[in-house]
């Protein structure tokens, strides 16, 4: 059972216990049926002999032992699920943290949105009906074991429609699975265009025919979850009815089918009749939490998939983070010899790679990089800065490979404001702020009149884009890093400022003994580089060879 896998792998089950309350209570509850038709059956010769009292506190004390020992379930499994989610939720998160980026843009961060947040709430609701279905199953097999006592064949004929009517949810349990899975597919899709609609929310107002295609394509999608949806209730809605008419024949054939069959007396086909009558609850609790159960089966293979795809990179970056703990504060030189990556292939278009590049950056030099739109700079950083692990060559830092062992560490030595960054208010993993510096940053960038950073966060950051570069830049100066990677930073700061950045900004941090790799368009500042490299069709040259296409060594 994956959702049973699934929790006891997080947590450790106490199934001895889950086991005795669930029989406790299921006996509880059946003794209750027991004692009613007992007294029922008797109740002229109970009362003739003053035994009702003792019956009532008997009856009173099983409800009792029943209620106790439900409550004890209900509260134990709800503590269990919770912390196994808790867990879980905690794991995918680190998992996610540790993967390789590439990994990450292959798994798709609608899945992963999809599967924390929908997934394991589903997980998280299904909880009760657990303890509700088992509670159920155990309440079947002491009332069936009562009808058996009375009866041997009103126990078989209740076995045998309860076998067929089991038979017929089976059969169509693949079909079901599918259904879900489509809806699965669709509510990823649904999450995809609901980011294009509120990441993309200005280009859609401006431009109604794309808000009509998008619209259109939700639309679809809704379509296809809503069809799958009823499909898989219908499926669930059929097997409940069939359930009930199970039950109903089940009660049917107590009257009309056992006593042709066997030779029975009437008080017992009134007790097996009372008996099948009442199990319509927990077969109606059973069939009824079917579909609930099977959502939280396929959630869990849902979280287990993503586990799974996010799991192998983790395990290995895990132990890459146990062998370095060091934090490089300085180097001498980065060298890339025969470094290659391609990007994988997209149906039938014609793969990506960078490389092969070979190439040594030295401290305290500043580089810039120019290329065409698509030549390959945003891969060439990613796999510089180990983003991207090298499908062939070797990274060198002061003459030794990068390997698992050191590639965290080695990964500490850079910080980045790339093109799609990302601002964070709070500044994560910045610990030592110097209150001086901060304001003298401040003013520098001139963002003093409008930010200030307050208990390790900015106070705002709803500002214009160039500003809010700004404070991505102060960030990784606040970092302090050895190597600082700009990609196209300076691409919608205004003339003066973006003389600023070339003239002053970096000159200042080259000071400090930073590393500069800028990709930048800028031509006006190439004279300020140490050396200027160009990228086209995934190969890198220096400017110069550029003209005789000469390729970096
Ligand atoms: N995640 C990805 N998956 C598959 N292919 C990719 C991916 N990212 C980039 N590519 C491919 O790699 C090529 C180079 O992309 P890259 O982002 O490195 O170029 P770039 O020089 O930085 O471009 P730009 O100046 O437009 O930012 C692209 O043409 C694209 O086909």
């Amino acid at each position: 059972m994956v959702l049973y896998e699934l929790i006891r792998r997080h947590i450790q089950i106490k199934k001895r216990t889950f086991f005795a309350l669930g029989c406790i209570s299921g006996l509880a509850n059946a003794l209750v049926l027991a004692l009613i038709n007992n007294v029922a059956a008797n109740i002229s010769d109970i009362n003739k002999e003053n035994h009702i009292l003792y019956y009532l506190v008997l009856f009173s004390l099983t409800i009792a032992i029943y209620g106790l020992t439900q409550q004890r379930l209900m509260t134990k499994a709800a503590q269990m699920v919770e912390r196994a989610i808790d867990k879980l939720r905690v794991d995918l998160f680190e998992s996610i943290r540790h993967t390789e980026l590439s990994t990450l843009e292959k798994v798709g961060k609608e899945r992963i949105f999809n599967t924390i947040s929908k997934e394991l709430q589903t997980i998280s609701q299904s909880a009760q009906l657990f303890v509700i279905i088992g509670q159920s199953i155990s309440l079947v097999f002491f009332t069936s074991l009562y009808i058996a006592w009375h009866s041997f064949v009103a126990f078989m004929v209740i076995s045998t429609l309860i076998m067929v009517g089991a038979s017929i949810h089976r059969l169509r349990a693949n079909e079901i699975q599918r259904n879900m899975r489509i809806s699965f597919d669709s509510e990823n899709q649904l999450i995809h265009r609901l980011s294009d609609l509120l990441d993309g929310f200005k280009e859609v107002k401006l431009s109604e025919p794309r808000a009509e295609d998008l619209e259109r394509e939700y639309r679809r999608d809704s379509n296809r979850a809503r069809r799958a949806k009823t499909k898989t209730q219908t499926l669930f809605a059929t097997d409940f009815i069939l359930s009930q008419i199970t039950f109903f024949t089940a009660t049917g054939a107590m009257v009309f089918i056992v006593p042709m069959l066997s030779d029975v007396y009437t008080d017992v086909v009134i007790k097996v009749t009372t008996a099948s009558l009442f199990l319509i609850g927990p077969i109606t609790s059973i069939v009824g939490g079917i579909p609930v159960f099977t959502t939280a089966t396929e959630a869990a293979q849902n979280v287990l998939a993503l586990e799974r795809d996010l799991k192998t990179i983790a395990d290995q970056q895990h132990t890459e983070r146990l062998k370095s703990t060091e934090n490089l504060t300085s180097f001498k030189a980065i060298t890339m010899q025969g470094a290659f990556y391609q990007h994988q292939k997209k149906s039938s278009d014609r793969p990506f790679s960078v490389g092969p590049v070979d190439i040594t950056f030295e401290q305290g030099k500043t580089t810039f990089i120019t290329g065409g739109n698509g030549s390959g700079k945003t891969t060439f950083i990613r796999m510089l800065t180990g983003l991207y692990a090298l499908q062939g060559g070797q990274i060198l830092l002061n003459g030794q490979a990068v390997t698992d062992d050191n590639r965290l560490a080695y990964r500490s030595l850079f910080t980045a404001v790339f093109a799609d960054f990302h601002l964070f208010q709070q500044l994560y993993g910045i610990r030592d702020l110097s209150a001086q510096e901060i304001d003298e940053w401040l003013d520098f960038l001139e963002m003093r009149a409008k930010v200030s950073i307050q208990e390790g966060a900015f106070s705002t950051i709803d500002l214009s884009s160039g500003q809010r570069k700004r404070l991505a830049l102060l960030s990784t100066i606040l970092e302090n890093r050895p190597i600082y990677i700009f990609d196209e930073w300076a691409a919608d700061q205004d003339p003066i400022f973006r003389r600023k950045f070339y003239e002053q900004v970096l000159p200042r941090l080259k000071a400090r003994g930073n590393t500069i790799i800028a990709i930048t368009h800028d031509d006006a500042y190439f004279h300020l580089a140490d050396t200027h490299l160009k990228m086209e069709e995934g190969q890198l040259f220096t400017h110069q060879d550029s003209e005789s296409n000469g390729v970096l060594s």
